[in-house]
């Protein structure tokens, strides 16, 4: 079952009403990121990438069509007996874009991010709401414990 947007309110911080859905909590903006070194995934572990920050022009980022990271914006705390799982927000996809997800692990808590695909050139603005952030119950063995556990929390 998927919790309510005012339960998922409650592990993330800052919410405003305005982000408040019926099933989800609505997540912000915060930076933006190109790749530029290749990362590696290999069977003794993993390294990501260097990476440059894009910077807004008057606040704007107007992405043309590619591959990005979108950071957001609120610090997520997943639950115990939870997953979490991120969707674009709808206007983002029709408007040919899109935010893929990975497992967001029981235990998580940090400022995460997300593969940003472009598909048409588009304008977000720093703090605008680009995506929608769900919880649904689960059962799992441990809490997440990895390399990304407390990033970017201030
Ligand atoms: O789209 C996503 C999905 C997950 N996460 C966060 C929450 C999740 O709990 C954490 C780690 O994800 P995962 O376990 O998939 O990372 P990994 O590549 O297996 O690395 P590690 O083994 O160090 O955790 O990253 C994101 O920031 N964005």
């Amino acid at each position: 079952m998927y919790e309510s947007g005012r339960y998922v309110a409650r592990q993330l911080e800052p919410v405003a009403d305005e982000q408040i859905q019926p099933n989800g909590v609505d997540l912000t903006l915060a930076a933006v990121e190109r790749q530029r070194e290749p990362g590696r995934i290999g069977t003794d572990g993993k390294t990501v990438g260097e990476r440059e920050t894009m910077e807004p022009a008057d606040g704007v980022y107007r992405l043309e069509p590619g591959a990005y990271i979108a950071r957001y914006g609120e610090t997520i705390a997943v639950p115990d007996d939870h997953v979490g799982f991120v969707y674009p927000r709808s206007s983002l996809m029709r408007n040919s874009c899109m935010l893929n997800t990975a497992v967001w692990d029981a235990g998580y808590e940090g400022r995460g991010e997300g593969l940003l695909r472009v598909g048409h050139t588009i304008e977000l603005e720093a703090g605008a709401r680009i995506a929608q952030f769900v919880l649904a119950e689960a059962d799992h063995e441990g809490r997440y414990d990895g390399t990304y556990q407390g990033e970017r929390i201030e």
